[in-house]
């Protein structure tokens, strides 16, 4: 028997599982080490002290402020989040420790888990022997393996099933294959097929990935969130899961986008998975069929709203906080626009907020018009924009557009904006609309006779760039395509609604349509079209090309806040991006093969950004900052175990 921070433990109750090291024989061992809460003699988990007040999670950080007061039994110390130090004899405290994994529990500990790529002698040092048969295979055979079994089944849901068990068994395998392999399994783990497995997240439900936070956790959130084994989180993607890409309301199932958009953010971005959190917020869901789907994993209720939504939205908002720190960027995603806006302003004086949907959309399709000017000449300024659906994506990128107008030429913003014009589910968005129009629509209100239709919209405006943000599938038909090829010679098209099957037009009937003169880009990929023997590749306006480089940016830079020039800052580096060859082919973004050093140059802007306006709090500022972005990266290579 030995002690472990208090708890009496025999060797026959770790036998098979953990083999745990005390505080001070731990010291010195380099072998895997996982955080795991002690169990007492009882073979029971010790106690958790639930109403533990801290003030900052995260020991490099200085002390945040303890913006709201939360009944509180013990006033722990910088970086004591748990209580442990402070804590008097009769308070409980959550035990948590470290252990070296090794023999049966390190093969199941997806972190450390390298299946067959386990040394001989980490065989020996780790209890592995006789629990794996005797060949010793490479990362590299591994990844050539399982995409040999992942092209095997047809049904790309199958294939995204297949992912999420190669994360959950063996971390480092799923992100050197994911990134070895980009091009091909971003559609699996990201749109479009994450859409259907958003839809039958139930059905396809194994094992838990992310944290649920539903009503039923009111009051409880800071506890919840110590549930979570890791402490270090330096981004958390969180949704509602009211409007999952175009796909609407599909309540708890939501958590698929916060876990791919994660797991792009290790992939693409570098960001160490352990540092990641996915959380979904379960408030209930409006949708029917989920409601009646008896797989259905989230909470049987319809949407709370008001005072119940923001109360607990609330409590969320500081548990973070109060847990990770000030530094701990938050990233919203597929929130409907009724709360999103309203998120982002309210928490963004509090918090490292960004909305993806918002922010990121507007970023990554303000690169690709940079580097579409390339192609059809001119000026931002000197182009007029017609978007189809005035919700969160659109009235977020005609902001941002009108903003870099007015930073290019010293024309004001409300100037500007006269150059971009809005469709909604009611039609043009005109003065004579104001007084019924949402406070995000008003600003894109301009003087014009109502018109209800978008190709009538199309042929009154005559637009330069016809933007699709609706989440309506097919909305951009034969008419309003060949009409934006009747007075452009090279009509710019984004179709960006996800999935697939809500994107605006297909590539191919862009390069039909506009007789293959379209410069063409969707958020949803397509395959290359053939088109009077030419073949035309399309590029993928999707925020994924911004979010991964434009957080590592923030954590590097240590950022505080999140500011429309970082935005700005992002999209420049993402248009820089585009080669010579890109723009031969008619692409407007490059290829996700590069992606990590795209990444490490939006990184390197948006820190120096952040220098500059003095939101960065890590110091002094890294002389090559592009570098500094590389060096920061996670890399999936397996580690030698000691
Ligand atoms: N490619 C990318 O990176 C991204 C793509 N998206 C995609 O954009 C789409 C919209 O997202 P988001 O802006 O957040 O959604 P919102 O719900 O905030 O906005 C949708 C807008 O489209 C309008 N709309 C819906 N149907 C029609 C229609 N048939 N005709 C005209 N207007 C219509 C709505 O009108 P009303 O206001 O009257 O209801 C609303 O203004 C989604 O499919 C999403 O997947 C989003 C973010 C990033
Ligand atoms: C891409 C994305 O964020 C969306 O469709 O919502
Ligand atoms: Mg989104």
């Amino acid at each position: 028997m030995f002690s472990l921070n208090g708890s009496s433990f025999t060797n026959n109750s770790l036998s098979g599982v953990s083999r745990c090291l005390t505080q001070s024989s731990r010291r010195g061992v380099s072998g895997p080490m996982v955080v795991v809460a002690a169990v007492n003699s009882n073979g029971k988990p010790g106690d958790r002290n639930v109403s533990v007040l801290v003030e900052n999670s995260m020991k490099e950080s200085a002390a945040a402020p303890v913006e709201k007061e939360i009944k509180s039994t013990v006033t722990g110390g910088v970086g004591d989040v748990y209580g442990e130090d402070s804590a008097t004899e009769d308070q409980s405290i959550t035990p948590w420790t470290l252990s070296v994994a090794s023999g049966y529990s390190l093969l199941r500990n997806p972190h450390y888990n390298k299946g067959l790529a386990f040394s001989e002698k980490e065989r020996d040092s780790h209890y592995l022997r006789g629990l794996l048969p005797p060949v010793v295979v490479n990362h590299d055979l591994q990844v050539k393996k399982m995409m040999n079994n992942l092209r095997q089944y047809e049904v790309p849901l199958q294939r995204y099933i297949a992912m999420m068990d190669i994360q959950e068994m063996n971390e480092r395998l799923y992100y050197k294959l994911l990134m070895d392999n980009v091009e091909e399994l971003l559609p699996i783990v990201y749109t479009p097929t994450v859409g259907e497995a958003c839809q039958k997240y139930g059905s396809i439900f194994r094992r838990p990935q992310g944290l649920f936070i539903s009503l039923k956790e009111k009051g409880k959130i800071n506890e919840v969130l110590k549930n979570w084994p890791e402490r270090k989180i330096q981004v958390i993607v969180v949704t509602d899961g009211e409007r999952i890409l175009g796909l609407g309301d599909l309540g708890c199932q939501g958590m698929g986008i916060p876990v791919g958009k994660l797991s792009l953010y290790t992939a693409l971005g570098g960001i160490r998975p352990s540092a990641c959190l996915p959380i979904t917020i379960d408030v209930g869901t409006n949708n029917e069929d989920l409601l009646n789907d008896e797989f259905y994993i989230g909470l049987r209720q319809r949407r709370a709203r008001g005072q119940e939504y923001a109360e607990l939205f609330d409590e969320f908002m500081y548990a973070v906080k109060q847990n990770y720190g000030e530094k701990v960027l938050i990233q919203f995603e597929d929130f409907a626009n009724h709360n999103a806006f309203d998120l982002l302003a309210k928490y963004g004086t509090s918090h490292l907020v960004f909305n993806d949907d918002i922010q990121g959309t507007a970023s990554v399709v303000l690169a690709g018009l940079m580097a579409a000017l390339q192609l059809v000449g001119g000026t931002l300024s000197e182009h007029t924009f017609l978007f189809l659906g005035a919700g969160e994506a659109g009235t977020g990128i005609a902001e941002l557009i009108a903003l870099e107008m007015s930073k290019q030429t010293g024309i004001p913003l409300e100037e500007t904006r006269k150059k971009i014009w809005m469709l909604d589910s009611k039609g043009l968005i005109v003065n004579s609309r104001m007084e019924s129009l949402q406070h995000f629509k008003r600003p894109w209100a301009h003087d014009h006779e109502p018109v209800k239709d978008l190709v009538n919209a199309v042929k009154s405006i005559k637009p330069t760039v016809l933007i699709g943000s609706s989440g309506a599938g097919r909305t951009f038909t034969k008419e309003v395509v060949q009409a934006m090829a009747t007075f452009n010679e090279k009509p710019i098209i984004f179709a960006l609604s996800n999935p697939t099957s809500q994107s605006e037009c297909t590539a191919e009937e862009a390069y039909t349509w506009s007789e293959g003169r379209a410069i063409f880009a969707s958020g949803s990929p397509f395959a290359p079209v053939e088109y009077n023997g030419k073949i035309y590749a399309s590029g993928q306006a999707n925020n994924a090309y911004i979010f991964p480089g434009f957080g590592l940016g923030l954590i590097i830079s240590g950022a505080i806040r999140v500011h429309d020039d970082m935005l700005l800052a992002a999209s420049e580096a993402l248009a820089e991006q585009v080669s010579q060859e890109n723009f031969e082919k008619g692409l407007i973004y490059p290829p996700f093969t590069n992606i990590r050093k795209i990444s490490a140059n939006i990184a390197a802007k948006v820190a120096a950004k952040a220098y500059e306006l003095g939101l960065a709090t890590r110091l002094p500022e890294p002389a090559n900052l592009v570098a500094y972005a590389e060096s920061c990266m996670y890399s999936p290579a397996y580690r030698s175990y000691r």
